[in-house]
Order: structure tokens, then sequence, then C-alpha cells
């Protein structure tokens, strides 16, 4: 041992407590999901404090084969005062059908749709939903992205975790049960990887803010400089975190975990979303590029069966196996509670899906590091370190890029109406009704609700 070079012991020290602190990130996620996770919570609304009026933005691209049934959760939602804020950009796009249909089907919830976006920066979700926002009336916005289904009681969760000293609740990402082996390996990455780093870093108050499903304090964004002022970033969560805790508010995950429910799920579309993600990290937090590598299970044990054979004389063989099988069971009890009943799959399907995750994991991220250019639905995009995002034209999409399949709108949905309504470049206002559940007579058709901007 003693004629190796001094600095092999100093990286085998370095990586045995790496390995040490990453089973601590193990333990309080297992802890931390368990006392949170689903919990319900016992402060109920009183007279004296009334639960508050939430506007919901709903950014809408394209139609998926779960889309009307996600969406139809937000409009059987037991919450006394919300209002929905649809926003689609493109005026062809078939959801506003679906969205107009929806609008009929329930007269009595307050929504409305609002076609067109805006131009407020580069980010494309920011400038569709940037419409909904200026017109949000209530004290607190909700943003949800289009793949998200609602529990009746999702929304009074997220509300009830909102204390004085909060801005941002955030739900953490996860999934519905869903058919196939691409469901499956999304439940595994977001209940094993994904929920480890999302629960251990909101219990150590770092920003891991994912904005599928988040609920803020308007006057906190307009304070900030409003939506607009994050468009010039693709992770606009990440940044609306960072600005709303550098301005001494809290935030925290809610109880329930974000379900996740589009009708599209295949593995190339899911493993390229995981790429877009990962480039999006490394440009924000440039620490990722050793962190996240270094965090597998695969590399990260290999590493440290070698430490531990250098330092111990352990037999890296054994140690490397009882590592991963250590790891294994771990991601299994978190995958547990945080799914918090059965599992919509086999055990077999479980160690299929996670040996998978575990293989494809270090090759997604060196992908994403191979090619920063950024494809997300129908844009392409380059970032600048730090997280400014700048659109690249058309024509300079990269062919590595093209296993992802953008939800493109169905034509032949559309009808002459709505075509119609939308090529009319006028803005009609819908009537409003005060709450979910409390209108009054019948409203005008739905293709009198769109605003067109
Ligand atoms: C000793 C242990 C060290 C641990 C090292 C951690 C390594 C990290 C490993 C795995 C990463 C897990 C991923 C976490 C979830 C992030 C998901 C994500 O990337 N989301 C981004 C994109 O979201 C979409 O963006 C567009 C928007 O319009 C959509 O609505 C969004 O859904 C999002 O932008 C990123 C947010 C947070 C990034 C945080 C990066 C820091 C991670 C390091 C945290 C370390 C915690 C250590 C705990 C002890
Ligand atoms: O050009 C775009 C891309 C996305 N979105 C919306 O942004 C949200 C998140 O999009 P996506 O699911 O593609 O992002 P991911 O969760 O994969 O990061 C969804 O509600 C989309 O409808 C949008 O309005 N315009």
């Amino acid at each position: 041992m003693s004629h190796l070079p001094l600095p092999l012991y100093g990286f085998a020290a370095f990586f045995m407590i790496f390995w040490f602190g990453t089973w601590c990130v193990h333990l309080i996620a297992i802890c931390y999901g368990k006392y949170k996770l689903h919990k319900k919570s016992c402060k109920l609304p009183t007279e004296s404090s009334p639960l508050p009026g939430v506007s919901i933005l709903k950014p809408l691209m394209g139609v998926d084969p779960n889309l009307q049934h996600n969406l139809e959760t937000f409009f059987t939602m037991d919450y006394p005062l919300y209002e929905l804020l649809f926003c689609v950009e493109d005026k062809h796009d078939p959801a506003i059908k679906l969205v107009e249909q929806l609008l009929d089907k329930y007269p009595l919830i307050d929504a409305q749709l609002f076609v067109g976006g805006s131009d407020v920066g580069v980010n494309p979700k920011i400038n569709n939903i940037h419409p909904g926002y200026m017109a949000a009336k209530y004290d607190f916005l909700m943003i949800s992205d289009s793949g998200i289904k609602m529990k009746n009681d999702t929304l009074l969760d997220m509300v009830q975790n909102m204390s004085e000293q909060h801005a941002l609740v955030h739900q953490m990402p996860f999934t519905c049960d869903r058919d196939g082996f691409a469901a499956t390996f999304e439940k595994v990455f977001f209940g094993t990887v994904q929920s480890r780093i999302y629960l251990s870093a909101d219990a150590l108050g770092i920003n891991c803010h994912t904005g599928m499903s988040c609920l803020l304090r308007k006057a906190v964004i307009d304070q900030l400089g409003g939506l607009r002022a994050f468009g010039c970033y693709l992770a606009e969560d990440f940044f609306i975190a960072k600005r709303v805790t550098e301005l001494g508010w809290k935030m925290r995950i809610s109880n329930q975990p974000a379900l996740q429910n589009s009708g599209l799920c295949d593995i190339g579309s899911f493993q390229a979303r995981l790429i877009r993600w990962a480039k999006l990290r490394v440009a924000m937090v440039p620490t990722t590029i050793l962190l996240e590598p270094l965090s597998e299970c695969l590399v990260l044990g290999a590493l440290a069966a070698c430490s531990a054979s250098l330092l111990f004389a352990w037999d890296p063989l054994v140690f490397y196996l009882v590592h991963i099988l250590c790891w294994f069971l771990s991601d299994w009890l978190l995958l547990s509670i945080v799914q918090h009943g059965s599992m919509p799959f086999h055990k077999f399907e479980f160690v299929i899906g996670w040996f998978f995750r575990e293989l494809s994991g270090p090759y997604l991220f060196l992908h994403a590091l191979w090619n920063p250019a950024i494809r997300w639905r129908t844009r392409t995009f380059k970032l600048h370190w730090g997280g400014v995002a700048y659109e690249l034209p058309l024509n300079n999409t990269p062919a590595s890029e093209s296993l992802i399949a953008p939800l493109q709108p169905a034509p032949t949905l559309l009808t002459a109406t709505t075509a119609a309504a939308a090529a009319a470049t006028t803005t009609t206002t819908t009537t409003s009704t005060t709450g979910a559940g409390a209108g009054t007579g019948p409203l005008p058709t739905a293709k009198h609700r769109l605003l067109v901007s």
C-alpha cells in the first residue's frame, strides 16, 4: 500500500466521504418522505380566516389522449374559490376545442380561455401563460402544466401548506399509475432518484423547485417584476424559487406529490425529457456536472469499492454487490413511501425498470453534456452559463434531438366556428362566476370565451 502515490489516498478518502454522504441523503429522503408525504393537514378554514382565492394558469399545447380527463379534474375540485385560466398560444391548436367543450360542460365554474400568448421573453411556457397572469384576479397563483391530474383535495393541500412565511408551495413530481414499461420507467425515475434529491433538498432548504405544479403569492411575483421577469430563462421554475427565497420568503413541498398523467408515454420521449432537464441543470448549477454522475449508484459504488479496497483492504466485489443491493432496497422503500399504496407493477418489473434506470442514467447525462442544444416541443434553444436562454432558428435543430416527439396539433379537430373566432383578432371578455359551484344563470357559448391577443 505504501508505494502508491499519496493523491490516490486523497481521492479514495474523498470518495468514501461522498459515499457516506450519499447514504445520509438516502436516509433523509426516506425519513422526510415518511413524515411529510400524504399527511392530511388538520388546519381547517374558519369564518375569520377563510380559504383564499386561487387563479390557476394552465398552459396548453396540443392534445393527448388523457388531456380531457386531466383538465376535467380541475373543474371538479373541492375548493370554494378559484378561477381557471387556460392559455393556448396557437389559434389552430386542437386544445382550444377541448377547453371550449369543458367550458360548456361546466358553466358554473369560473374559467376563461386565452389564445395567442404574448412575447415577453424566450420561454414559450411563460409567453403562453402571460395573458392569463395579467388577468388573474386572486392573491394566489397556481401554475399547473397540461399533464397534471388533480385529486379533489390537492389544491386544498397546497393552500394549507402556504403559511405566513411561505410564498411558494410546489408538488414533488410523481406519476399516475399507467400501463406499460415506459410508465414503470417513469414511476421508477420519479419515485427513486428524483424523490431522493427532491425530498432531501426540501428537508435541507435547497432549491430543487420543478414548476409543473406550484402555488405562488401573486404579490411576491408582481414585486419581482411579474412573470415576464422570468421569460429569459427556460427553467423559470428554478429562478422563481431563487428570487422568492432571496426576498426572505420560504418555500416547501406540499403533502401530495404531483400526478403527471400524460396520455403519451414512451421511453424515447421520456429520455429526451430527462436529457433536456439535465441540460438545464448543468447550465444553472454547473456543479451538477460532477455531482450527478458521482451520485449514480453504479458509478459511486464502483469508486467506493475501489477506495474501500485501497484504504481498508476490503473485497471490492463484495463491497460493490452489497452496495447495489442496499441501494436497490432503499429505492424500493422510498418508492413505496411516495406511491403510498399498491404498486401498479410486479416486483420483477421494478427490478427491470430499476436496472434500466440505473444503467441509462449516466448515459443520458453524458448525452446531455455532449449536445447542448435544447429541443422543447416545437422549438430549439441554447443556454448561456447561468441559465439565460436564446432560441435557435428552426433549421438549426440537431438531428440527434429528433427522438423527441412534440405534441402535434391534429388540425382535423378544429371546427369552423372556432377557427373563425380565433381568426378574428378582437378581444372578447368572458362572463365569470364567483367561484366553483357559485355561478348564476346561463353563460355565453364557448366561442365567446375566447380571448385572442
Ligand atoms: C452527497 C450527495 C450529493 C447529491 C448530488 C445530487 C445530484 C443530483 C442527481 C439527480 C438529479 C435529480 C433531479 C432533481 C429534479 C430536477 C428536475 C429538473 O431538472 N427540472 C427542471 C425542468 O423542469 C421543467 O422546466 C421547464 C418548466 O417549464 C417545466 O414546467 C418544468 O417542469 C427544473 O428547471 C429544475 C429545477 C431544479 C434544479 C435543481 C438542481 C440542483 C440539484 C442538486 C441538489 C442537490 C441536493 C442535495 C441534497 C443533499
Ligand atoms: O412551447 C411550449 C412548451 C410547453 N408549454 C407548456 O409548458 C408546460 C410544460 O411543458 P412540457 O410538459 O413539455 O415540459 P416538461 O414538463 O417536459 O419540462 C405544458 O403545460 C405545456 O403545454 C407551452 O405552453 N409552450
